[in-house]
């Protein structure tokens, strides 16, 4: 089975974590199986409290599990931490207020001996600009494009970023994740923690649900759109008969919302009761939607609990 974890990035079996104090047990993670394969990228999906930083932290080797396994490039997560292989975004943590941009970056790339990085990261990272400003004089954005810039300085094959993108306003957002797409080229394999569905859906091949310290649902993340089946087919009818009949079309059909003759059905094959509904029961104005992945989500959510 060695072959098999070789090109395995990241290998999750049996984790579990719990968090007691005095008076509470919390189950944080409870019997996650993963395997993350080099080259992937991954979105670790859930609302909050799902799982995510716990499970990013015992990848991270930054916690141990209660019970289970980490594995990181076959190695222990805190080895594969320290040798430069894989480095992480997190949300929280250590930036120096009073060193500039330029300081932060080179004392890391000096850290991880690899001072030649330096220029280009910044550059990448969209910092060159602004090089001498002092870290505590940075914007929210800012301070996570430097804590990216960090990650990025030892040239790491897994890259584990926990909601990069807090605190950034739209345009920041769209920039970071136009940076990062040139990143996941050449093979880096990026798992990333998001509340974001957009975020999911725009750039993770792949999709992991938590919900209550559990995977929900893992697969492609088109795939998990089309798992909720059907469609939300809605059209504007020209009587009340009409709409007694359209219901009929077959026992997969029903009215998720009204407003007068605008009708909103939700129906199992659109296709065929989309030419009904022109053809037979003289609606227009038709318009058809898949569920988004935020359907999926609640959906698997409430399906799981
Ligand atoms: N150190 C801790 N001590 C006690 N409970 C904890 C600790 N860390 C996390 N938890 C609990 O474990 C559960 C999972 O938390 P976790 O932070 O992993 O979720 P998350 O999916 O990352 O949420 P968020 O999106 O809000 O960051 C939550 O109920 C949280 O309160």
């Amino acid at each position: 089975m060695e072959t098999l974890n070789r090109t395995e990035a990241v290998t999750l079996t049996g984790l579990h974590k719990t968090f007691t104090t005095s008076r509470t047990k919390v189950e944080a993670v409870r019997g996650v199986e993963l395997g993350i394969e080099t080259g992937q990228i991954v979105a670790l999906l859930g609302p909050n409290g799902a799982g995510k930083t716990t499970t990013v932290d015992m990848i991270l080797g930054l916690s141990q599990p209660t019970s289970g396994k980490v594995e990181v490039l076959g190695l222990d997560p805190r080895k594969a931490v320290s040798s430069g292989r894989v480095s992480a975004v997190m949300q929280t943590g250590g930036l120096l207020r009073d060193m500039t941009v330029l300081e932060t970056v080179r004392v890391i790339a000096a850290m991880h001996q690899r001072p030649e990085r330096v220029e280009a990261v910044m550059e990448r990272t969209g910092l060159s600009g602004i090089a001498k400003r002092r870290v505590g004089k940075c914007s929210g954005g800012e301070q996570q494009r430097i804590k990216f810039a960090l990650a990025l300085l030892p040239d790491p094959d897994v890259l584990i970023l926990d909601e990069p993108t807090a605190g950034m306003d739209v345009m920041a957002r769209r920039e970071f994740w136009a940076t990062m797409h040139e990143e996941a080229t050449g093979g880096r394999t990026i798992i990333f923690a998001t509340h974001y569905l957009e975020e999911a859906q725009n750039f993770a091949e792949r999709t992991v649900l938590m919900s209550g310290g559990r995977v929900v649902a893992d697969g492609a993340t088109e795939e998990l759109r089309k798992l909720i089946s059907g469609r939300t087919i809605s059209a504007t009818l020209p009587n009340e008969q009409a709409v007694v009949q359209a219901q009929r079309f077959d026992p997969s059909i029903s009215i998720a919302e009204r407003n007068g003759q605008r009708i909103w059905f939700k129906c199992a094959d659109s296709d065929a009761f989309a030419r009904a509904l022109l053809s037979d029961y003289g609606a227009w104005d038709l318009e058809i939607s898949a569920p988004s992945l935020e359907d999926a989500f609640i959906q698997l959510t409430k399906d799981a609990s």
